[in-house]
């Protein structure tokens, strides 16, 4: 069974991640989930009832590959995750809004920003699951699903990429107003989570602070399998 026990969120250190992700947009948590989590995650795929939705990406030219979307209730790990970690984003979240300009302040708990999504209309749950096979891709692309954004998000690689794949690495790009974007590839190992900026964070410049646009996605599986969890922290219209 999945249960918290298997990963390790109690170890993290918010303000040192806060850092990180202020100065690159993303910061890395080594091993959240062990060995045997990720596998027993991996094996919720094929069952079907856990899902509400799945996406075949070429269909939509969103890349090669596909995905599916939890439905309600979430499995306890997934709904445990999201909880947890969005408590220990959410300071930095109001920092970033305050910052950027941006009236909306993100409420202490995600069951009440998961309300006011729902008040919104935007109901429906966007933690998912993806697979790659080779030649698979995922477009850089934004999870934005409504006017509701909680601009941090996670995902965690479940499979091995010394074993199980090779090619898929995570790649984020980031745009400073009017110029070219700035790719980064984010090496990952099995069980490693990434935090990353939705769309858009806050950088100081000499004029004051600006808006770096933000992107991600996955380059072409050359081999194998390759599995992630993603938590989004916002319900989808
Ligand atoms: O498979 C990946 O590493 C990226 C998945 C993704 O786009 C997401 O979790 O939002
Ligand atoms: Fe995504």
């Amino acid at each position: 069974m999945v249960t918290t026990e298997n990963h390790s969120l109690v170890k993290i250190d918010w303000l040192q991640l806060e850092d990180q992700l202020n100065s690159r947009g993303s910061a890395l948590i080594q091993s959240l989930f062990n060995a045997e989590t990720c596998r027993e995650v991996i094996a919720q795929y094929p069952q079907q009832a856990l899902f509400r939705k799945r996406v075949v990406m070429e269909r939509h030219g969103y890349g090669r590959g596909e995905y599916q979307y939890f439905s309600y209730p979430l499995p306890d790990l997934v709904a445990e995750l999201r909880r947890d970690v969005y408590a220990g984003l959410v300071p930095m979240a109001n920092r970033w809004n305050e910052l950027m300009g941006l009236a909306t302040r993100f409420p202490d708990t995600h069951e009440e920003f998961i309300q006011r999504c729902h008040a919104a209309g935007q109901c429906s749950p966007t933690p998912l699951m993806l697979r790659y096979e080779a030649g698979d891709y995922n477009c850089l692309h934004q999870d934005l699903y409504g006017e509701h954004v909680f601009p941090l998000q996670m995902v965690v690689l479940l499979s091995d990429p010394k074993r199980d794949f090779s090619g898929g690495e995570f790649v984020m790009t980031e745009q400073r107003p009017r110029m070219q974007s700035r790719p980064e590839v984010l090496p990952l190992a099995q069980g490693d989570a990434l935090i990353f900026a939705v769309h858009q964070r806050p950088a100081t410049g000499t004029r004051g602070i600006y808006r770096l646009n933000h992107r991600h996605g996955v380059s072409e599986l050359r081999s194998g399998e390759r599995h992630t969890l993603g938590v989004i922290f916002h319900d989808a219209s």
